[in-house]
């Protein structure tokens, strides 16, 4: 949920998108805000962005909301998470990140998994950059490449 790409990200999180693409078919959909969410209340946005999120989600996808609150995994523990899923032939798998507040409590209960990667909160556009890493990470991690030292 958010702005497109910044620069400062973008040639990053391009890069560990394309290289996540030689394992998992992979893709962004960046969801943007409602138009005068500038003006709106912090619990009003919330309800508006869950309704674009959840109407763009299909009913078996999993859905692994990034979140500060949530779970904290080693790399290896994301892993496997994303062994399971394989493992289960889930069709789609979906990584969410908030908007501005985090997300309505709708959204947080449709969730599979709540993953924090770490407990403080991170800007929006480092959050896509650090998920893209990360999630390449456990693709090397589960093929026994190079990338990963312990
Ligand atoms: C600017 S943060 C939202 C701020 C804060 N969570 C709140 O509720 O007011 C935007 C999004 O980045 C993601 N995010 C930020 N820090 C995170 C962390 N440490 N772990 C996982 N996700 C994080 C979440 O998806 C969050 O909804």
């Amino acid at each position: 949920m958010g702005k497109p790409h910044e620069a400062y990200i973008k040639q990053g999180v391009e890069d560990f998108t394309g290289r996540i693409n030689k394992y998992f078919t992979v893709a962004w959909q960046i969801i943007a805000p409602p138009k005068n969410a500038g003006v709106m209340q912090e619990a009003e946005l919330k309800k508006q962005e869950a309704a674009l999120i959840l109407q763009a989600l299909q009913p078996d996808d999993q859905l692994i909301l990034l979140d500060e609150r949530g779970k904290q995994l080693s790399s290896p523990e994301l892993a496997q998470l994303v062994q399971q899923k394989a493992n289960e032939s889930t069709r789609r798998v979906v990584f969410l990140i908030g908007g501005a507040f985090g997300v309505d409590e709708s959204v947080t209960k449709r969730a599979n998994f709540v993953w924090s990667l770490s407990k403080l909160v991170l800007p929006h556009m480092l959050v896509r950059l650090v998920l893209a890493e990360q999630v390449y990470r456990a693709c090397t991690i589960l093929r026994n490449e190079k990338y990963h030292h312990m």
